[in-house]
């Protein structure tokens, strides 16, 4: 078995009686290793739910989600903050940065929270590759979006994580700013073997994936390989997302 992440039959129900919401319904999937998803969708398909539901942020209602060999239905909160601490990176809309701390300071600050020694020259390769060599001293404030960002991306690659989860990563950036993450992203796939899944609106977004996985009404409907913006826009207007 090659996949990072495997959900079996995973629901999310909120709320009882005539206003229960089956946020997702009995969802399989697996997250092959150093792969590039996108998942989209019409808003309230269960983006978000999928997300925390693989990422450990949110227990399913029933089903199984395995993080490599490791169970995680049924963890207590301390313990899926452990695992979430350790073996997940996350990458958010709003960079979620400490305005207080340094790019160095903030990009190590979850090795800090995991008790874990700073292992130098690979915090040095992670500023290399995101392009933050020069500015490893600065405060968010001091940096334009798209390099606050990038210090997001590297805070969620310095654990050397099984998996990155990005929730709207170029959400909050221009067009221009949003390639380059993206292309960083994709690097960060295609160069080091690391897993990214990544939920956005933007089909532009998803086609650098490698494959989009499409969610209506709490179902994964359909899975596209070699995604362009083109075909996934296209897809998402047939799921009656902006009709
Ligand atoms: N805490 C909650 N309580 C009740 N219903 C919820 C809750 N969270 C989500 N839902 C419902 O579950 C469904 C899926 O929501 P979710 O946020 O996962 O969708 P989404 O695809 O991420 O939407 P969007 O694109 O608008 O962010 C929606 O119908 C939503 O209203």
């Amino acid at each position: 078995m090659n996949d990072v992440v495997r959900l079996d039959a995973v629901s999310k129900v909120y709320g009882r009686g005539p206003n229960t919401v089956f946020a997702l319904r009995e969802v399989s999937i697996g997250i092959p290793h150093g792969s590039f998803t996108a998942v989209m969708g019409p808003s309230g398909s269960g983006k978000s739910t999928f997300l925390h539901c693989a990422a450990g942020l949110d227990h399913p209602s029933s089903g199984s989600v395995r993080l490599g060999g490791t169970e995680l239905a049924g963890m207590n909160e301390t313990e899926l903050t452990e695992l979430r601490r350790k073996r997940i990176g996350f990458v958010f809309q709003a960079f979620n940065l400490v305005s207080s701390l340094t790019v160095t300071e903030n990009i190590t600050l979850p090795l800090k929270l995991a008790g874990v020694r700073v292992d130098r020259s690979w915090l040095e390769e992670i500023v290399n590759r995101v392009g933050l060599a020069g500015r490893t001293g600065h405060r968010p404030g001091e940096l334009s979006g798209g390099q606050q960002q990038r210090v997001a991306i590297a805070r969620a690659l310095v654990t050397r994580p099984e998996v990155v989860f990005g929730d709207e990563p170029t959400g909050a950036l221009d067009t221009i700013t949003a390639r380059d993450v993206l292309t960083l992203l994709r690097e960060v796939v295609t160069t080091m073997g690391q897993t990214v899944v990544m939920v956005t609106h933007d089909p532009v977004a998803a086609s650098y994936a490698d494959t989009v996985l499409f969610l209506a009404d709490g179902n994964v409907v359909d899975a596209m390989a070699a995604p362009s913006a083109e075909k996934v826009a296209d897809r998402m207007t047939r799921l009656g997302a902006w009709v």
